[in-house]
């Protein structure tokens, strides 16, 4: 049997006088779609960058395939929060997609037609095509994000961590670039952690939600978590998971985010 991709045991990070998570027990195995959800300065990017090895736990201890997590691990990809190229960048799309198939192959890079091949697929999966040869520092922000996506599948990584992958894509492409990472997960097997405020657009393959809020955490399926007496509990103040046309709408959270949800608690019969 194989193990999980991500071990946590005991797990927390404190800032200063500031404990965002802590006691935090989680298993994710290969093929299971984790979503991390919280309001802003939870510590959503803070668990990425654990599992990242970028950030070192303040207390219990984070396996990646059994391996303390380390920096520059070859087992996982990353789509990190949007972040904008400078316009004279001298990178071109197909370039970027191309770090992610031959860039961390250290003096083994493959013979160049498998590379270009491979790349060109990638951006066609994520419908970038078109602007292939166009120099990154020109492109918008969702044609830089699709090619974050496709740089990240790039390696068939055993984990792979979204940061608010769909922020401005428009709904065509959140489906598209969704899906793909839906794919990756439930048919390849990679494990998925994927922070997000808006749980909408990927409830359909979500597997188990770790929501993040005041300190604390919780863990369990979306019907499990997202529910109003879960969330007033954690924020330690009355907050309403509401049931409007199928979708689920979180209302009272008390910096004033609103979430909305695209499940309805009717659907696995929590009325
Ligand atoms: N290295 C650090 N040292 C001290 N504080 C930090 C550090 N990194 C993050 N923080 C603080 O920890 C909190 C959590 O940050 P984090 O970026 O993980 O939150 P988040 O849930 O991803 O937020 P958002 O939804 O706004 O992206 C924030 O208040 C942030 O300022």
């Amino acid at each position: 049997m194989t193990g999980p991709v991500v071990r946590l045991r005991n797990a927390g990070l404190t800032y200063g006088q500031r404990t965002l998570w802590d006691g935090l027990d989680l298993d994710i195995k290969p093929g299971e779609f984790l979503t991390v959800l919280g309001p802003n300065g939870s510590g959503k990017t803070s668990f990425l960058k654990v599992l990242l090895g970028l950030q070192q736990l303040s207390r219990g201890t984070v396996e990646i395939n059994g391996k303390p997590a380390q920096r520059g691990s070859a087992d996982i990809g990353y789509i990190p929060q949007q972040k904008a190229f400078g316009p004279g960048t001298p990178l071109r799309a197909r370039d970027l997609v191309g770090l992610g198939v031959d860039g961390n192959k250290w003096g083994l890079r493959l013979k160049r037609a498998p590379v270009r091949r491979r790349v060109d697929e990638l951006l066609e999966q994520v419908g970038a095509t078109r602007y292939a040869n166009e120099p990154v520092g020109l492109l918008s922000g969702g044609e830089v994000q699709r090619l974050r996506a496709a740089q990240a599948l790039a390696t068939d990584p055993d984990l792979l961590l979204c940061d608010e992958p769909l922020l401005s894509l428009d709904l065509h492409h959140q489906q598209a670039i969704s899906s793909l990472i839906d794919r990756r997960c439930h048919e390849q097997g990679s494990a998925v952690v994927f922070v997000t405020h808006e749980i909408n657009p990927v409830i359909d393959y979500v597997d188990r939600v770790l929501y993040l809020a005041g300190g604390t955490f919780r863990t369990g399926t979306p019907s499990e978590v997202l529910r109003s007496d879960v969330l007033s509990e954690m924020y330690g103040s009355r907050v309403e998971v509401l049931r409007s046309h199928g979708r689920i709408v979180v209302l009272g959270i008390p910096d004033a985010t609103t979430h909305v949800h695209g499940e309805s608690e009717d659907d696995h019969g929590l009325a």
